[in-house]
């Protein structure tokens, strides 16, 4: 395999996650001491107040904004998906990427009410990664490239960052992810992800536990897990993280398949997803224990289970919300309203 110049490909990303930049303290200690002199008694907006303090410590603002955010969809193609692990044929990947273009899809929608916007980036779709309960989805080289692909979600300078995915049978390769990562039993990571029931089910547990074993789990290091087990969506989303990182711009989850990204940072650095909050809750069952896992409390549990980064962009109405009032509203002084 061709290794890059400067060293191992999987070393490139290890160095980038040994200087990644924490957040900026005096803006998140100002924008902590302004949310106490608002006009509201302290802590009344709960999770919009951490939220609006959060984005100040990243942004490097006391008073931060987001004017442009962006939801990166990663659409990708899985050999896996041949096995009957999703009730919808591989065929749906291409087909939903066309129907994003067409602004026809529920992310579309989403991302109209609150002003985002979308960029769809396919990767490879017409050759699918190998069965991964056959063989490696990704030689290392590829792994990495594709990692360093997905940083170009950043490109359009985006002030918060969320992040979709798009791909058929994309549920089977996150459960094999969180199976090597975390242990336990397959089924106890697999669920209906677009429907499976019955016979699908089992297949998509029987496959998830035959990948986990080809691959060697437990394995000492989470990229080998990523390379072994993965997919290109779920390998540029980790990328997309690392970059949004490293411009400290805040990143918005979505669901189980953009956690199962997530995921392979927060393995092999926790703070890794110190800049990252989670839209929501995913209705696939294994999601809150990710989420646990992860240290991360969602903004929103309305049962969703679309993917697409549907739950991440409903989200930001929320966060949008949250920065307002902390922009907006008066202190005790300035409005002339008697503190306790
Ligand atoms: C029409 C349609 C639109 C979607 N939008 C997102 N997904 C979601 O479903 C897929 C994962 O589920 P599974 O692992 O069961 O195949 C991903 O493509 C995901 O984003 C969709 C699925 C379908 C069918
Ligand atoms: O939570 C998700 O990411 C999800 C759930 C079902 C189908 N696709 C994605």
């Amino acid at each position: 395999m061709a290794r890059a110049a400067t060293g191992l490909p999987f070393d490139d990303i290890r160095n980038l996650i040994a200087a990644m930049p924490g957040a900026d303290e005096a803006a998140r200690q100002a924008a902590l001491d302004r949310e106490g002199q608002l006009v509201k008694p302290p802590g009344a907006l709960g999770r919009l107040e951490e939220i609006a303090v959060m984005i100040a410590g990243w942004q490097g603002k006391a008073i931060p904004a987001v004017n442009r955010p962006t939801v990166a969809v990663f659409a990708a193609t899985h050999g896996v998906a041949a096995r009957g692990v999703s009730p919808y044929p591989p065929e749906v990947t291409k087909q939903m990427v066309e129907t994003f273009s067409a602004g026809k899809a529920a992310v579309n929608q989403i991302c109209g009410v609150f002003g985002a916007g979308l960029r769809v980036f396919d990767l490879a779709l017409d050759h699918p990664t190998p069965d991964i309960v056959e063989a490696d989805a990704f030689g290392e080289a590829e792994c990495a490239a594709t990692m360093a692909f997905g940083m170009e979600a950043l490109a359009g300078e985006p002030d918060l960052l969320c992040l979709g995915e798009m791909g058929i049978g994309n549920t089977t390769v996150a459960a094999a992810v969180f199976h090597a990562l975390y242990g336990g039993q397959a089924r106890d990571w697999v669920g209906p992800g677009t429907g499976s029931v019955g016979e699908t089910l089992a297949r998509k547990i029987a496959a998830v536990e035959a990948a986990v074993k080809r691959a060697g789990a437990p394995l000492a290091d989470p990229l080998e897990v990523l390379r072994r087990l993965g997919g290109r969506e779920v390998a540029a989303m980790a990328g997309a993280i690392l970059a949004a990182r490293m411009q400290r711009v805040p990143v918005v989850l979505d669901g189980y398949v953009v956690c199962a990204a997530a995921a392979i940072l927060h393995a092999l650095e926790p703070a890794a997803l110190d800049h990252c909050l989670a839209g929501h809750c995913s209705a696939e069952p294994a999601h809150r224990e990710v989420l646990r896992r992860l240290g991360l409390e969602p903004i929103l549990d309305l049962g969703m289970r679309l993917g697409e980064g549907s739950g991440a962009a409903l989200s930001i109405g929320v966060i949008k919300a949250a920065l307002a009032c902390h922009a907006g509203m008066a202190t005790f002084a300035e409005a002339g309203v008697a503190d306790a």
